[in-house]
């Protein structure tokens, strides 16, 4: 890796170089229509036609050289080849937005006197065709001094012109290391002497000039309004959860009927015996029951990146800021917050937008509290076998509301927690908050597909391997030591989990939760979802004959009591974390005193809302 000739793309955010990266190198890194996407480094590799190799590396967005928050710190070291590791780059990719041509004309001038030489993408000509605005390519190259290449990264159209320009470039490129040290920040007069210059370039090349179209306008009166933009937010966000259930319900059933029957099958195929039970109790069961909620997933993935990729995602983070500043953090905040609803991992990682270190520690230490997708299964395995499936009128249904419910639980969490924080062990000043506005983008089917399928491919990975192994080991566990002669309960009863189950019982029982649960609690820290496949291999094998073919959800509904059952809900509200987000909480925070801290009162919270919930449903039952 080291010997080949590294080019970086460098840009202000959401101006497409993730899109571009991704059309040079075959690679999928995250693209969405915010600034702020990318947070880290990526390394892809390009072989041209003519034999040429590189390294490219995509970088996190930054409006200037001198940038304060993480994500664009990287890219400053990485580009003045102040990293340790690694000299400058030799090359550069310029990429421009060219409906926003004054903006990024700052920072390609900037950039420009680093010396290291450069091309310039000038990227989504689609859209400034579209709302009118024409650009002498011929004259901004010349104004530059480098050649300009229009692009549409997200069709890759003109990326075959790039790479026929590219060995050109390395032909020309710097002696590495050389550049950067010349590179002195501008002072107060430097900036504004390279802003003027940007303005008349810009004003130079533009043959004519688009107005931001109006239907931009339009939507952004109602979704930027002050009541209306909030309203439409909770509409929007109250639809997806009622389509988490109504939709998903005819594929779980499809998916759920062949696991059953699957399990039917090898217990039928097979002689009865430690292999049979091996597999049905504890690879199909336990496998399957996670399994059953990939649609699920998908449908939230399918709203979650169809607002990404619109632009509304943004805009949710400026409706949001209000809110976010009560509580003492600011809109950037959002984002990571909102990315936690898919994962804690990514969200905390997404942190690094923020420039200020007291929010951005007190996002990192709340953000498990938004319900990630690994929470999903169990939130809708409790609520299907507890909750009944009303229609509370105008066709919407009583679980989908409780989902809905238990999310905004989390949100609200969420805030109260940060705005605990900040008065006491985060104290410090608010930061005002400044994030542009993407343009709105009718999302790319192609990649809204890509993004479902490799969500998908996750899910999927995960349940075929950390929930596999958890539930072959949970299956060894719980079938073993054998039962003695002439016992009564189910063989599980007598088993080393059963010891472990009951153990933590003195722990749970005032809680309300069950051994089996306290069972299910123990995979469920490697990964949440794990305790959903946990449950499904202890029922199976405690189960009896007859309840072989009755869901999980049916068992469950027999097994739990309500405030049992609510308990078990409440403790996953604020339920310690996996283990690998503590991990990336370790590395981002870069402190164990912190990590401790987040774990520790994660716990307690998940123990007390337990109690809690177990004694006032309980009280009121
Ligand atoms: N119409 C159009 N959209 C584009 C083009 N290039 C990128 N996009 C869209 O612009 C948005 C931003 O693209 P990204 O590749 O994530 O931008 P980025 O520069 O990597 O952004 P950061 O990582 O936040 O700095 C996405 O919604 C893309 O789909 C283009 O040429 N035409
Ligand atoms: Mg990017």
């Amino acid at each position: 890796m080291p010997h080949l000739p590294r080019i970086a793309l460098a840009g202000v955010p959401n101006c497409g170089k993730s899109a571009l990266f991704n059309g040079l190198t075959g690679s999928r890194q995250k693209v969405a229509n915010y600034a702020g996407a990318t947070v880290e480094r990526r390394w892809g590799r390009v072989v041209l036609e003519d034999g040429t190799r590189f390294h490219i590396v995509d970088l996190p967005g930054t409006y200037s050289l001198d940038a304060a928050s993480r994500d664009q710190e990287i890219t400053r070291e990485v580009l003045l080849g102040r990293r340790a590791d690694e000299a400058p780059p030799n090359a550069l990719i310029c990429v421009m937005d060219a409906t926003n041509l004054r903006l990024h004309l700052r920072l390609v001038l900037d950039v420009k006197r680093l010396g290291i030489p450069f091309v310039v993408a000038l990227n989504m000509v689609d859209l400034a065709e579209r709302n009118g605005t024409r650009i002498d390519v011929a004259r901004l190259s010349q104004e530059l001094g480098a050649p300009v290449i229009p692009t549409v990264a997200v069709r890759r159209a003109g990326l075959e012109e790039l790479r026929r320009r590219l060995p050109e470039l390395l032909a020309g490129m710097a002696p590495r290391a050389a550049a950067a040290d010349d590179y002195t920040p501008l002072d107060t007069a430097g900036l504004r002497a390279l802003q003027k210059r940007a303005r008349e370039i810009a004003a130079a090349v533009m043959i004519a000039e688009g107005a931001a179209s109006r239907i931009s306008r339009s939507l952004d009166a109602v979704l930027l309004h002050r009541v209306l933009g909030p309203l439409a937010l909770l509409a929007l966000v109250f639809v997806v959860f009622q389509a988490v259930f109504a939709w998903a319900e005819t594929p779980m059933g499809w998916i759920d009927s062949g696991v059953s029957w699957l399990a039917v099958w090898v217990k039928g195929l097979l002689p009865e015996g430690w292999l049979t039970s091996l597999l049905a109790d504890g690879v199909i069961a336990g496998v399957g029951s996670v399994i059953v909620f990939l649609p699920q997933i998908l449908i939230l993935f399918f709203f979650i990146l169809l607002m990404e990729q619109s632009g509304y995602m943004a805009r949710a983070a400026f409706i949001m800021d209000r809110l976010m500043r009560s509580v003492g953090l600011n809109g950037r905040a959002f984002l990571p917050l909102l990315s936690s609803v898919a994962c804690a991992i990514p969200g905390i990682m997404a942190t690094r937008v923020i420039d200020d270190p007291r929010d951005r520690l007190t996002t990192i230490l709340v953000a498990p509290l938004m319900t990630c997708s690994a929470r999903l299964p169990i939130y809708t395995l409790i609520i299907a076998a507890v909750i009944p499936n009303d229609d509370i009128g105008a066709g919407l249904g009583l679980q989908g509301l409780v989902l809905f419910g238990l999310y905004v639980a989390g949100i609200v969490n969420a805030l109260v927690i940060a705005a605990i924080l900040r008065l006491t062990v985060t104290r410090g000043g608010a930061q005002s908050f400044l994030m542009e506005l993407p343009k709105y983008q009718l999302p790319a089917l192609r990649d809204l597909a890509l993004g479902l399928l490799s969500r998908a491919k996750s899910f999927l990975t995960r349940a075929g391997t950390t929930i596999l192994l958890a539930s072959v080991a949970l299956w060894l566990l719980a079938s073993f030591p054998e039962p003695p002669d002439g016992a009564t309960e189910p063989a599980i009863y007598y088993s080393f989990a059963a010891m472990i189950g009951r153990a933590l019982s003195y722990v749970f029982a005032p809680v309300g939760f069950t051994w089996e649960m306290c069972i299910a609690l123990v995979p469920g820290m490697a990964a949440r979802e794990v305790a959903v496949g946990a449950l499904g291999t202890v029922y199976a094998l405690a189960g009896t004959g007859e309840s072989l073919t009755a869901s999980l959800v049916e068992t469950l509904r027999n097994a739990w009591s309500l405030p049992t059952a609510l308990a078990f809900l409440a403790w996953y509200v604020y339920a310690p974390m996996c283990f690998s987000t503590l991990a990336v909480s370790r590395r981002e925070t870069n402190s164990r005193g912190w990590t401790v801290f987040q774990f520790g009162y994660l716990m307690v919270l998940a123990y007390v809302a337990a109690g809690a919930t177990y004694w006032i449903a309980r009280a009121l039952a």
